[in-house]
């Protein structure tokens, strides 16, 4: 069977993640691994923020939950948090950005608290995310793309499903 690359689309909630992971899942025959739906349906939360009203998941039964399926590759791994999967998994990191009165409008439509909402805003300004990932992963594997308007999609999503069809033609050169 072909190799199929595994991406991780990472970026502070409301980035626009879970929207980019779909359109891609649809434009190549990666799946969309949602890991907050992962880790819902297999009981991987450990504690409960009541301020923030947010759980904290158990990583490591997460992973051991995804392991045998990811090895495989095939995965759009869908999560704020990029920096607890094995090097070994992951050919590509997408780091999604958006500016910070864009993000602030997209929290509060969700309705979260002003706590959550400031301190998702904080953690874009100071790039957190995408430190953690430069510091998980090689250089050249963390790539950062701007989410701040709709047409952004449009061409984030072809620049990566571009990279897939590359990813594919370098590592099943000896299948064709
Ligand atoms: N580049 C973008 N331009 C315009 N709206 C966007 C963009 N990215 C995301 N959105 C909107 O922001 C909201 C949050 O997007 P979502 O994909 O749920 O983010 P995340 O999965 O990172 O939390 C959605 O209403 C989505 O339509």
């Amino acid at each position: 069977m072909a190799k199929l690359p595994n991406i991780i689309i990472t970026g502070t909630p409301g980035t626009g993640k879970s929207t980019h992971c779909e359109l891609l899942a649809e434009a190549t025959n990666l799946k969309h691994l949602s890991i907050n739906q992962v880790a819902k349906d297999n009981d991987c939360f450990e504690s409960y923020d009541e301020e923030l009203k947010s759980w904290t998941v158990d990583e490591d039964k997460l992973l051991d939950t995804i392991e045998d399926d990811v090895k495989k590759g095939g995965y759009i791994i869908d999560w704020h948090v990029c920096d607890i999967f094995p090097k070994s998994w992951i050919d590509l990191v997408v780091v999604l950005r958006t500016d910070n009165k864009m993000l602030f409008d997209r929290l509060t439509a969700r309705s979260y608290s002003e706590k959550k909402i400031e301190e998702n805003i904080d953690a874009e300004i100071m790039q957190v995310i995408l430190d953690e990932a430069r510091d998980a992963y090689d250089e050249e594997i963390v790539i950062e793309l701007q989410s701040n308007e709709s047409e952004e999609i449009d061409s984030n999503v072809e620049r990566i499903t571009a990279w897939v069809e590359q990813w594919k033609k370098n590592n099943n050169e000896s299948e064709d």
